[in-house]
C-alpha cells in the first residue's frame, strides 16, 4: 500500500525483489496533456525513480503518497522500453510450455490501448510480442532442436462486451461460453483459432479484427474502448520422437476497458450501460485480488466473465505482468489513486507457473483429447511446412478405444494409435504387437510402452516379428509334410504286412523320417508328432521307448512373477538318454573342429575353445565338464544337452 511521506522527506527505500511467481506490477504514466487540464493545475503525480512514484495526498496538500512497484515508466518512457524490460523476459516461458499474460489496467484515457496496441509509428506490446515470438521460434528452428521439434503458432481474438464474450476474428454476435477443463485450463469452445506462420499473417487477421472491437467517443477519450479485448496467442512445440511430448504455452494480451466515473464521462443511454458492465467487472477483478491476498477459500472468479478469463493470470499458472496506466492530470486524480491502490494490492498476488506438457500417440496417450483442442478450427498447419507430414503429426492422432475395451484400464494402456492401425492392417500383426507391447511393459519396470519407441526401432521390431511369423508358417508346413510322410509310411508298412503272411513274426521294422527314428516292435509303436498348436501333455499317448518332443503348456519360469513363453521339453527312455549323452561326449573328446561345429549351439569360437581345452587337459569325463572351459555356463550346458541329445540318440 501507499506510504505517506513528507514532501521534504528524502526517500531512499530498499528495493523489494519480487519473486518470479508474483504478478509483476508496473505503472506507466501517460504524458501530461495541457489541453486536458482545464484548470491548468499541472500534474498531480510524478515519478521518483525506475520503481517509485508519488502522488499528492488529497487530505494534506503538504504531503505526497509514495508507491513502489516492480517498475515505473514515466512520461518519457518509450514503447520499446516498456516492452523490453517488462514483457520480453516472460515470453521465453511460452516455448517451455508455460502460460504468460499481460494486461493493461487503469482509468479511461490513461493510455492502455496506446501501451498494448500503439500505433504504426509506436508499436505497442501486442505487435512487439507477436513479432518476438516468431523470432524466437525461428531461432529455435535454426538451433539443433529443430530436427526434433515442430513449432506452430495460432491466435484467437475476443472481446468481453457487456458481459458477453464475442469472437473478433469471425464475429457472430453470439455470446461464447467460458469453460474449464480437468486441468483447470480456461478455454472458450467455438472460439475461432487461426494458425499464423508469419507476422504478416498475424496482421492480416488482427488488423481487421481490431476494427470489430467496440469503441466510442466519451468526454474523456475520443476512442474509448467499450470492451475488454483479449488476444490469445498459442505456441505449440511438438517433439518428433518418442515420447512425443507436446508443450503448449498460451500468451494472453489483454487491453482492459478503463474504469469510468460517469459523473465526468457524461455517459448516458447505451454508454452508461456499457460503463456499468465495465465498472462491475473491474469491481469483481478487485474482489478477486483481495480474496487472493487474504487467502480466501473462495475466489470470486466466476462473478464476471473478465475474471473467469483472467483466472490463470491472477492466482493461476501464468507468468503475469499487469501494466497500470495512469494519467497525470488532476481531473483523473481519484481514478489514478484507485488504480494505484489496486496495483499495489495486486503485487501480492502469487502465481504458480508450471509447464503444460502432453504426451502424444503413445500407448498411454489420453483417450480423448482435451475439448479445447477439438474445439478450435483445427488449423494445425505447422510453421515449417516441410515438416507438416512428419510422423509426429501423424502420431498425434487421437487414440481410439474399441467398444469392448471400454472401462478396461489394461486395454486403455495398450490401445494402438491410429497410425499403427493404418499402417498395419493385418490383425494378426496388430495382435502380436499388442502382446509384445504387453511383454515389454511387464519386463520393463518403468513401464515404457513399446509403442512409444521411435518409429525406426518399432519398424525393426515389426520386421523381426513378421520374420518370426514367416518362420512359424514354414515350420507348420514342414510339420504337415512330415505328418503326411509318416502316415504314408505307416500305410505302406501296413500294406506290406498284410501282403506278407506275417511269418517274420515279431521282427523289428524300422523306418526313418528325417532324423527321427520310430521303432516298430512287438505291439506296434507309433511315432507321434504333435501339431504345434496342440500344447497339452498327452500322457496317455506316451509310449515307452519312443522319444517324444513334448510341448508343455504355460510352463512357469522360476524367475519371480515372469511367465515364460511356452517351453519345449524332452521325455526319453533313460538308456537312450544315456546313449545320446555318450555320443555327445565322444564328439567333445575326439571330434574334429568340423564335427564339433555340427553340434547344436556350438559355433566356430566354442569349438576352438573345446579343442584348446582338450589339448591342455585331456578328455572330458562328462558333458557337464564343459563348464571348466571358460564361457560355458551351467544354463548353457543344460540347453546344449537338450538341443543335441535327441539328434545324437537318434543317429
Ligand atoms: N505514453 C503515451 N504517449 C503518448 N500518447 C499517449 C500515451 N498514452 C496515451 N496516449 C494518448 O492518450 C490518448 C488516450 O489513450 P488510450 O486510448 O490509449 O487510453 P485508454 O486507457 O485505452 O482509454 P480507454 O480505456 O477509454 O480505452 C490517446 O490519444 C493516446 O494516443
Amino acid at each position: 500500500m501507499a506510504k505517506c511521506v513528507s514532501i521534504m522527506e528524502v526517500q531512499n527505500q530498499p528495493k523489494k525483489t519480487s519473486s518470479l511467481a508474483n504478478v509483476r506490477v508496473v505503472v506507466r504514466l501517460r504524458p501530461y496533456m495541457r489541453k486536458d487540464d482545464l484548470k491548468q493545475q499541472g500534474p498531480c503525480v510524478r515519478g521518483l525513480d525506475s520503481q517509485c512514484l508519488e502522488i499528492i495526498n488529497w487530505r494534506n496538500q503538504l504531503e505526497t503518497m509514495q508507491y513502489q512497484f516492480d517498475a515505473f515508466y514515466g512520461e518519457d518512457s518509450t514503447q520499446k522500453e516498456v516492452y523490453t524490460e517488462s514483457i520480453e523476459p516472460i515470453l521465453s516461458n511460452l516455448l517451455n510450455g508455460q502460460n504468460a499474460s499481460v494486461f493493461a489496467y487503469g482509468p479511461t484515457g490513461a493510455g492502455k490501448t496506446h501501451t498494448m496496441l500503439g500505433s504504426p509509428e509506436q508499436p505497442g506490446v501486442i505487435p512487439r510480442s507477436v513479432l518476438a515470438l516468431f523470432r524466437m521460434t525461428q531461432a529455435e528452428s535454426s538451433s539443433r532442436n529443430y530436427e526434433q521439434c515442430d513449432i506452430s503458432i495460432s491466435m484467437s481474438y475476443l472481446e468481453i462486451y457487456q458481459e458477453k464474450v464475442l469472437d473478433l476474428l469471425e464475429p457472430k454476435n453470439q455470446d461464447l461460453p467460458i469453460r474449464e477443463d480437468k486441468e483447470k485450463n480456461i478455454f472458450i469452445p467455438n472460439l475461432t483459432q487461426k494458425t499464423i506462420s508469419s507476422f504478416a499473417d498475424f496482421e492480416q487477421h488482427f488488423i481487421p479484427a481490431s476494427q470489430n472491437r467496440t469503441v466510442a467517443c466519451t468526454k474523456l477519450n475520443d476512442r474509448s474502448s467499450r470492451s475488454h479485448a483479449v488476444l490469445l496467442v498459442k505456441v505449440q512445440k511438438r517433439e518428433q520422437f518418442s515420447p512425443f511430448r507436446q508443450l503448449t504455452g498460451k500468451l494472453y494480451l489483454i487491453d482492459l476497458a478503463g474504469s469510468e466515473d460517469n459523473r465526468r464521462t457524461g455517459n448516458q443511454g447505451i454508454r452508461l450501460k456499457e460503463s456499468g458492465a465495465i465498472n462491475s467487472s473491474l469491481f469483481v477483478l478487485s474482489k478477486v485480488v483481495d480474496a487472493l491476498n487474504h487467502g480466501l477459500r473462495r475466489i470470486p472468479y466466476r462473478d464476471s466473465k473478465l475474471t473467469r478469463l483472467l483466472q490463470d493470470s491472477l492466482g493461476g499458472s501464468a507468468h503475469s505482468v499487469m501494466i497500470t496506466n495512469i494519467a497525470p492530470e488532476h481531473r483523473f486524480y481519484f481514478d489514478t489513486l484507485t488504480a494505484l491502490n489496486f496495483a499495489a494490492r495486486s503485487k501480492q498476488v502469487v502465481n504458480r507457473p508450471f509447464t503444460r506438457e502432453t504426451i502424444q500417440a503413445t500407448a498411454l496417450a489420453p483417450l480423448k483429447r482435451p475439448r479445447e483442442e477439438t474445439d478450435t478450427n483445427s488449423g494445425s498447419n505447422v510453421l515449417h511446412k516441410k515438416k507438416l507430414k512428419t510422423e509426429v503429426e501423424e502420431e498425434s492422432l487421437e487414440v481410439e478405444r474399441s467398444p469392448e475395451a471400454k472401462g478396461s484400464p489394461e486395454v486403455k494402456e495398450f490401445s494402438l494409435s491410429n497410425l499403427l492401425k493404418k499402417e498395419y492392417k493385418n490383425p494378426a500383426v496388430a495382435e502380436r504387437l499388442e502382446k509384445l507391447n504387453k511383454m515389454f511393459l511387464k519386463k520393463n519396470a518403468k513401464g515404457i510402452p513399446l509403442l512409444s519407441t521411435p518409429k525406426r526401432e518399432r519398424q525393426a521390431l515389426l520386421k523381426v516379428l513378421e520374420e518370426n511369423q514367416q518362420e512359424i508358417k514354414e515350420l507348420k508346413k514342414r510339420q504337415k509334410e512330415l505328418e503326411e510322410k509318416t502316415l504314408a509310411a505307416e500305410a505302406l508298412l501296413h500294406k506290406s504286412r498284410s501282403q506278407s503272411d506275417l511269418t517274420v513274426g515279431d521282427k523289428e521294422n524300422t523306418f526313418k523320417i528325417g532324423c527321427q527314428v520310430a521303432t516298430s516292435c512287438g505291439p506296434r509303436k507309433q511315432a507321434i508328432v504333435f501339431p504345434l498348436q496342440v500344447c497339452n501333455r498327452v500322457a496317455s499317448t506316451q509310449e515307452e521307448g519312443i522319444p517324444l518332443l513334448m510341448r508343455e503348456k504355460q510352463k512357469k519360469d522360476t524367475v519371480e512373477g515372469n511367465e515364460n513363453e511356452q517351453g519345449w521339453d524332452i521325455n526319453m527312455r533313460v538308456d537312450m538318454l544315456e546313449k545320446g549323452r555318450q555320443k555327445i561326449l565322444n564328439v567333445l573328446n575326439i571330434g574334429t573342429l568340423k564335427e564339433l561345429k555340427c553340434l547344436q549351439m556350438i559355433g566356430d569360437k566354442k569349438a576352438k575353445l573345446i579343442i584348446g581345452w582338450r589339448e591342455v587337459n585331456g578328455s572330458f569325463a562328462k558333458v557337464e565338464d564343459l563348464q571348466k572351459v571358460g564361457g560355458f555356463s551351467e544354463k548353457f550346458i543344460a540347453s546344449f544337452l537338450k538341443a543335441n541329445i535327441l539328434t545324437s540318440a537318434a543317429c
